[in-house]
């Protein structure tokens, strides 16, 4: 280890196993890193990332600290293939020496760099400074403020004094943007002595500050309801750790996503790839979820699975290994015990003295020293505990793929309800056909006319009874869906019991096997009618041979529209508070007039060649909604973006209308002022070249996801996506996780705009429901929009254009 070279390779690895995220997010943290460990690196952006995303995370936040210290300064030249890789190279320096440079005479402690320190810390500090105050910034990048000391996050140049800094624990100190936000009512690291580099220089994401607090935090990190507001985001985040307040800012959602977990203390000396080769079984599987685990190939993933004593990497169960060395299976099980300790910690359910929490404890103090027999029941008596207490979580279904329902596959469906469902699914495919064909032609002979129009009381008579039939096929299916909950209750059943056979299946194909899913029994239904209302919105449009059209013919404007001559100038637009850095929401941005202008030219567009047509994946299944990509063509069945809709009919999306580029330019530009404004900073500049536009009907959705598909330099460079919503209004869900129950909720309703940038660009999120008739009316008169929501997001694919 101690001859092992800390270079950006090193710290890609290491992090990448510790911390089991996504490559491409890894090497963007590493990037940042080696950037802010290179000549005259700013580690703001590093704080940033740690702040926001690796609070649960003491061992990837020790590897920077490793990375970043100054014996970093006999570091080898990275052999990395990241580009950034050159700056850590370029540098060999010591981090403390090059801060130094730029300040006063210090102290050996104020020239140590600035490691992060963990959030309890912080949340003792966050404590002191009070709550009601916005998070200020000080000090000169590296932490090398003069004076003594370094500056501080928190604003107390007190409590980074040079015996702080020598515990190990010096706070950090950021420039830039930072020194700019900083309000001198306010306490900040400034007033330290910290040497700033005064303005923000445009691209840098400073907190997102918002006056609205959580006066407290909540001890425990149960579990949120999706609907949780913003004030239950910031009032869990600070639980966990013992319920102290995160005054002054708004907290990374990972934090705030209620699951702060410590990570397994390491048993001293025993490695993965050691362990690999001492498992008497090297190819295991995770009962609880199915994976396989193949330790003859030790990956990353592997190594995970094994330094964390065979906890499953995808569900959290353990897997029970056998070692041939008996000293090795002691320490794997004191490892087990400690990761399940720690999370349980973290959840912060009640446990007894001789819980878990103590199994970590001991795992981290004295894990070797344990003894085997002990350390095995220990490991065994926590697992059935923590079985029992995540009973709950593993058996919910997270059916993230199924953005549409499948009648035929559905295990859950018995062959009365599934008949009976099918014949549903053909009576509204023909009662919208037949809707289609009904029409009556009315000749206005004064008004010079002639009006398609449609028999109304036949309509009338076909939707009474169709909601007649929703109505019962509720009740059914909350019946039904209570029924499996009792089954599979919480906490409740063996530890074999129907849970584990329910998520067993679960794990492969998830999208056409259940109907339950983890929005539960109102959702399932939804998705029931909202398969059979996409199935006849698309027998209407096959039976017709036209282009889907969200203004159809017989919903012709009722009433004439007359944008007013003069709008009325808008108050500046006002940030929602509450959100996690990086995604800023500015209720109603758009008038009325602007929305209707948007869902003409989009209508017309959309009745052209590539518009708007139902997507599917490559098992088959279709999303629940309508799309049409302008500039460039997103394909579900390979997640890439491409020239032409080659699975589909060829055809070249439309071009990207300036107007609308106009518009997300504004957009932007608002947003980005209205974070500022509010204490954060701006987004980076974007160049919009992709508009995906999407239709959801009434029972529309879209499972969780991350829009990732655009190229790396764009997402690392954090381009934000930004979204305009017009018509019905919808849940947001979003969050760290593709599990929804961990997201947080968030309404947009029409003329919303909404933008996640930064360290927000890769939040996972959903629509997870259309509220039925939320439009607003004038809207829908002066178009004849079809119920339904209309979203455009913009991106751009790469952050510079290729010839550049
Ligand atoms: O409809 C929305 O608000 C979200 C759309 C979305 O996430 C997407 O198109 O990737
Ligand atoms: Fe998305």
């Amino acid at each position: 280890m101690a001859s092992q070279r800390k270079d950006a390779k090193w710290l890609k690895e290491q992090l990448a196993r510790v911390l089991g995220w996504d490559e491409l997010i890894v090497e963007g943290l590493v990037d940042t890193v080696v950037r802010a460990a290179g000549p005259g690196g700013d580690r703001s952006e590093v704080d940033e990332m740690v702040e926001n995303f690796m609070a649960d995370s003491p061992a990837g936040i020790a590897l920077i600290n490793d990375f970043l210290s100054p014996s970093a300064a006999a570091r080898a030249a990275p052999a990395s293939t990241s580009s950034a890789a050159g700056g850590a190279a370029a540098g060999g320096r010591s981090y403390a020496a090059s801060a130094g440079t730029a300040a006063a005479p210090q102290s050996p402690a104020a020239a140590a760099p600035a490691p992060y320190r963990p959030l309890q810390h912080q949340q003792q500090q966050q404590q002191q400074r009070g709550q009601q105050q916005p998070q200020s910034y000080g000090g000169g990048s590296g932490g090398g403020g003069g004076g003594g000391g370094g500056s501080s996050r928190q604003g107390q140049a007190a409590s980074a004094s040079a015996a702080t800094a020598s515990a190990g624990w010096q706070a950090f100190g950021r420039g830039t943007a930072a020194a700019a936000v900083a309000s001198p009512a306010k306490p900040t690291g400034a007033a330290g002595g910290g040497n700033g580099r005064g303005a923000d220089d445009g691209d840098d994401f400073a907190r997102f500050v918002v006056d609205e607090r959580a006066a407290g935090g909540k001890g425990g990190g149960g579990s949120r309801s999706k609907q949780g507001s913003s004030r239950d985001l910031q009032a869990t985040a600070a639980g966990g750790g013992g319920g102290g307040a995160e005054g002054g800012k708004v907290l990374g959602m990972f934090k705030a996503g209620g699951r702060i977990k410590a990570p397994a203390a390491k048993p001293v000396g025993v490695r993965g790839p050691d362990l690999a080769a001492s498992l008497e079984r090297q190819v295991v599987n995770c009962l609880g979820c199915g994976k396989i685990y193949d330790c003859r190939n030790v990956t990353n993933d592997i190594l995970r699975f094994l330094d964390r004593g065979g906890v499953c990497t995808f569900c959290g169960d353990t897997v029970a290994l056998t070692y041939k060395d008996r000293q090795k299976a002691a320490a794997a099980a004191a490892a087990a015990a400690a990761e399940q300790g720690a999370a349980a910690a973290a959840d912060g359910a009640s446990r007894d003295q001789d819980g878990a929490g103590a199994g970590a404890a001991a795992a981290a103090g004295s894990a070797p020293a344990e003894d085997a027999a002990t350390a095995a029941a220990r490991a065994f008596k926590d697992r059935l505990v923590e079985y029992d207490r995540n009973a709950a979580k593993r058996t919910t279904v997270i059916d993230d793929q199924s953005d549409y329902f499948e009648i035929d596959t559905n295990a859950w469906l018995t062959d009365q309800e599934r008949e009976e469902l099918r014949r549903r699914q053909r009576m509204e495919a023909e009662a919208e056909a037949a809707r289609r064909k009904r029409l009556t032609v009315t000749i206005d002979l004064i008004g010079r006319k002639v009006v398609l129009d449609e028999d109304v009381r036949k309509e009338k008579e076909a939707a009474e009874a169709a909601a007649a039939e929703r109505a019962a096929a509720a009740a059914k299916a909350a019946a039904a869906a209570e029924a499996l909950r009792n089954t599979d209750g919480d906490g409740g059943g063996s530890v074999y019991g129907s849970g584990a056979a329910f998520k067993g299946n679960s794990l492969h194909d998830l999208g056409a096997e259940y109907g339950f899913d983890a929005f539960g029994a109102e959702v399932a239904l939804e998705e029931l009618l909202g398969g059979a209302g996409v199935l006849a919105a698309e027998a209407e449009a096959e039976a017709q041979d036209a282009p889907y059209d969200i203004c159809p013919p017989d919903l012709a404007p009722s009433t004439s529209y007359t944008p007013p001559v003069a709008a009325p100038r808008r108050a500046p637009p006002r940030a929602a508070p509450g959100l996690p850095h990086g995604v800023v929401l500015l209720k109603g941005y758009l008038t009325l007039d602007e929305q209707i202008q948007i869902v003409r030219q989009i209508r017309d567009l959309g009745v052209g060649p590539g518009g708007f047509y139902v997507p599917t994946y490559s098992t088959g299944g279709r999303l629940a909604l309508r799309m049409m990509c302008l500039g460039l063509h997103w394909e579900p069945r390979t997640g890439a973006y491409e020239q032409t809709r080659s699975s589909y009919d060829g055809a070249t999306p439309p071009p990207l209308p300036a107007t609308l580029v106009d518009l997300c330019g504004r957009s932007l530009a608002d947003a980005s002022a209205a974070a500022a404004s509010a204490g954060g900073s701006r987004f980076p500049p974007l160049r919009p070249d992709i508009c995906l536009a999407n239709f959801y009907e009434r029972s529309g959705r879209l499972g969780m996801h991350q829009d990732k598909d655009e190229m790396p330099d764009s997402l690392r460079a954090g381009l934000p996506v930004v979204s305009l919503s017009i018509g019905d209004s919808a849940d947001f869900l979003y969050g760290k996780t593709r599990d929804p129950e961990q997201a947080s909720s968030v309404r947009l309703d029409s003329g919303d705009l909404l933008v996640f940038g930064g360290p927000g660009r890769m939040i996972f999120h959903s629509v997870s429901r259309i509220h039925r008739d939320s439009a607003p009316r004038e809207l829908l008169a002066a178009t004849g929009m079809r119920p339904g929501r209309l979203n455009l997001t913009f991106r751009q694919y790469r952050a510079a254009p290729a010839s550049s």
